[in-house]
């Protein structure tokens, strides 16, 4: 569904888009931070759990539709479709994999780069259609909130938990025999002081504009109110919950299953069933449209794991090839969705 749009959405389709893409999320995370608080004294089998769902459970199949994204958004044949989407996985899936082997320090800063865009485009979308947000109405103030919403998760836990951020930089680096040393400097306490203060800075100055949009009466309340409940939630979210198992947990059930929500607006059988209440019938077409890419999708992991000069066993090993072949995984899966945000009207 375009931005335009989405005044004309049926009040039923509203409502379970509101129900399965604004809030399931937010109880989801939420149920989690009791189990985060406690989660240095888990197992690590428990740390590790989302990560190791995320291979079925939303994570890796999100992406697994992006060769249809251009036949249903555009009404081109699915040949064509397809063609170009792999036409482009191959390009920059290719083109980024060599980084990594070349040069692995400057790609894990890039990832984060790549993610922080990409999570924060996902929730402006989010914020625009699945939550109807009225006060951002300009490229300016989209583009802050996404500034704010993709830092969430990529800069919160630098500023909480610097050690786990620093272990898994290290393994991701480590995979290519490069040298994480250079990251140093990052998680010293002065870079953590100052990104604290000036994301929260940026953070409370998106939340000052949206609110002073509502107070002329130009937006709505209560999607602002939304927004900033789940701004404020996220911060508390990720400063509490250690980071392996916040961000598995975050990718799994909320930019997901928000992407989810998204592509399933595409289908007119899907929104269909959406609006009658039939999530399962919605889930299974999901289900249908992402097999096979996501089949294909592990083969890239089983290629990092080949390719790589050092994997190691283990789970953080493990959770390092997966997160490289995500990485390398993902920057076409930008390119694909920042076409959908152009088509869509979102900027
Ligand atoms: C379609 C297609 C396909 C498929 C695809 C897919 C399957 C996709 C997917 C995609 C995806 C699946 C994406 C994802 C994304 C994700 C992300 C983006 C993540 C990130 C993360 C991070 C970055 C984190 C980190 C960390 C941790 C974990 C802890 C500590 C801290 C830190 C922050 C460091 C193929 C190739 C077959 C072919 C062509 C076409
Ligand atoms: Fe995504």
């Amino acid at each position: 569904m375009s931005v335009s749009d989405r005044s004309r959405s049926g009040t039923a389709l509203a409502a379970a888009l509101r129900r399965w893409g604004v809030h399931a999320p937010w109880v989801g995370l939420a149920l989690a931070v009791p189990f985060g608080l406690l989660a240095s004294s888990l197992p690590p089998a428990v740390r590790y759990a989302p990560f190791l769902a995320s291979v079925l459970l939303f994570g890796f199949p999100h992406g697994a539709v992006d060769h249809l994204v251009p036949a249903r958004l555009t009404g081109i044949g699915l040949g064509r479709s397809v063609g170009a989407v792999v036409a482009v996985y191959a390009l920059l899936g290719v083109g980024y994999g060599l980084w990594w082997l070349l040069a692995p320090t400057s790609a894990f800063v890039a990832f984060i780069v790549i993610t922080w865009v990409h999570w924060g485009q996902g929730d402006v979308y989010a914020l625009l259609v699945l939550a109807a947000a009225e006060h951002l109405p300009t490229r300016a103030e989209r583009a802050l909130s996404l500034v704010v919403r993709g830092g969430l998760p990529m800069l919160v836990p630098l500023v909480g938990h610097p050690e786990a951020y620093r272990r898994v930089a290290g393994a991701l680096v480590g995979l290519f025999a490069g040298d994480a040393a250079a990251l140093d400097a990052a998680f010293s306490p002065a870079v953590r002081a100052g990104v604290a203060v000036g994301f929260g800075a940026v953070t409370l100055l998106a939340l000052a504009a949206g609110a002073y949009r509502v107070r002329r009466g130009d937006a709505a309340r209560r999607p602002w109110l939304v927004d900033a409940g789940e701004t404020v939630g996220l911060w508390a979210y990720f400063l509490l919950v250690p980071p392996i198992l916040a961000i598995g947990l975050y990718f799994c059930l909320w930019h997901a299953v928000r992407h989810v929500a998204r592509l399933e607006l595409l289908d007119p059988d899907a929104r269909t069933a959406l609006s009658e209440g039939d999530l399962t019938g919605t889930l299974r077409r999901f289900a249908r449209d992402a097999t096979p890419a996501t089949l294909g999708g592990l083969l890239v992991v089983a290629g990092v794991w080949a390719l790589a000069p050092r994997p190691s066993a283990g789970p953080e090993g493990l959770l390092a090839v997966y997160l490289v072949a995500i990485a390398v995984l993902t920057l076409p899966h930008v390119a694909v969705v920042t076409w959908m945000d152009a088509r869509q009207g979102v900027w």
